[in-house]
């Protein structure tokens, strides 16, 4: 990207934002040579905090950050934006599914899409973080149809992310040596960790663990559940290694794929895989020139195609719900 970069963040003054504004700020998003122009925007409640959050911004000094705005109008903050990450919204608490916050949380999508529709620019890149992260971000698009449908995303690169370091740890290697595992689906309980298409140090993930049923049962389930896994424990979502997967997603998205390499993105399905078009769903994609390019021709087994209907199942009821 060139010149300097308008990058934006919603829900600013949480937890995610306090762990990623850092990660923006040193570079680890666009690189160490792009100049950033950070906008911050949070509710009304929380301009005070975010206004200590902007003096500890300013007290690191960052040299690639040109000017801060920070504030609670919508249109006023992501307003030209290149890069909004939204982080706005209400996290879950222990107990509940990511999807009981459909209705609250929806809501604010529809009014930040008018917004972002009025404000934004053909080539703003938008990542959807707040949960339920794939239907809020289906909701952003709706209501912003000045956005071309390929700069919306949501993010399940946190559970592409936890896969790796499930394969790794069983393999018993790093887990950079994880290459090409696929999150199908949802960002919720129902989403499907795929390892069929993946490799450890070069070998198919399947050989080199060599356990299938455990393939097949606990490392799903374990990457499925492992929001609510830290929630039990930290009596708080996720918030250093989702601040840390935003940042490769966007990473990813901005600078490309390396050559035979797929990450996973939830984006507005062009109907590959059966996916029902316009459904906000997790792929694997190759990235180049800022576009996603959704991985085609892989073989869907039985085994996957069953998983990848049910996740499809619960997000059409969940746009079917928020779109009502
Ligand atoms: N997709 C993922 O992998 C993933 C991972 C972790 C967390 N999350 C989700 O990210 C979201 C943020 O998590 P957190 O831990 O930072 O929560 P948090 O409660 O610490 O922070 C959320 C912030 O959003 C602000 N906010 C609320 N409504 C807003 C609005 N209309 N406009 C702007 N800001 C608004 C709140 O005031 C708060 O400062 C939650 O929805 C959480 O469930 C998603
Ligand atoms: O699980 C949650 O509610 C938070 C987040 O989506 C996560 O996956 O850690």
């Amino acid at each position: 990207m060139e010149g300097v970069v308008k990058v934006c963040v919603t829900g600013a003054a949480g937890q995610i934002g306090y762990s990623i504004i850092p990660m923006i700020c040193s570079g680890n998003l666009l690189g160490p040579n792009t100049q950033i122009d950070l906008g911050l925007l949070d509710i009304p409640q929380c301009e005070e905090a975010l206004r200590g959050v902007v003096m500890e911004i300013q007290d690191c000094s960052y040299p690639l950050i040109t000017s801060i705005r920070h504030g609670s109008d919508p249109r006023d903050i992501l307003r030209d934006a290149d890069i909004i990450i939204f982080l706005g919204g209400f996290p879950r608490k222990a107990g509940m599914e990511r999807k009981e916050l459909l209705q609250r949380n929806c809501n604010i999508f529809k009014e930040q899409g008018a917004a972002l529709n009025e404000v934004g620019k053909p080539t703003t890149l938008c990542l959807v973080v707040a949960n339920p992260a794939n239907t809020n971000c289906l909701i952003l698009a709706h209501y912003a149809p000045n956005i071309p449908r390929k700069n919306f995303s949501a993010m399940t690169r946190l559970d592409h992310n936890r896969s790796m370091h499930q394969i790794a740890a069983k393999a018993r290697t790093h887990s950079s040596a994880v290459k090409n595992v696929t999150i199908w689906g949802n960002h919720s309980s129902t989403q499907y960790p795929d390892v069929n298409h993946g490799t450890v140090n070069g070998h198919p993930i399947k050989q080199a663990v060599n356990d299938d049923a455990w393939l097949h049962g606990e490392f799903i389930t374990t990457v499925q559940r492992r929001g609510a896994a830290i929630i039990e424990a930290r009596k708080l979502s996720s918030a250093m290694s989702a601040a840390k997967a935003a940042v490769d997603h966007i990473r990813t998205w901005v600078h490309g794929t390396p050559e035979g390499e797929h990450v996973s993105m939830a984006v507005l399905s062009d109907g590959s895989y059966d996916i029902d078009q316009g459904l906000c769903y997790s792929f694997p994609v190759t990235c180049a020139n800022k576009e996603w390019h959704v991985v085609q021709g892989l073989h869907i087994d039985e085994f996957s195609r069953e998983k990848m209907e049910i996740t499809k199942r619960e997000l059409i009821e969940e746009r079917d719900e928020a779109l009502s």
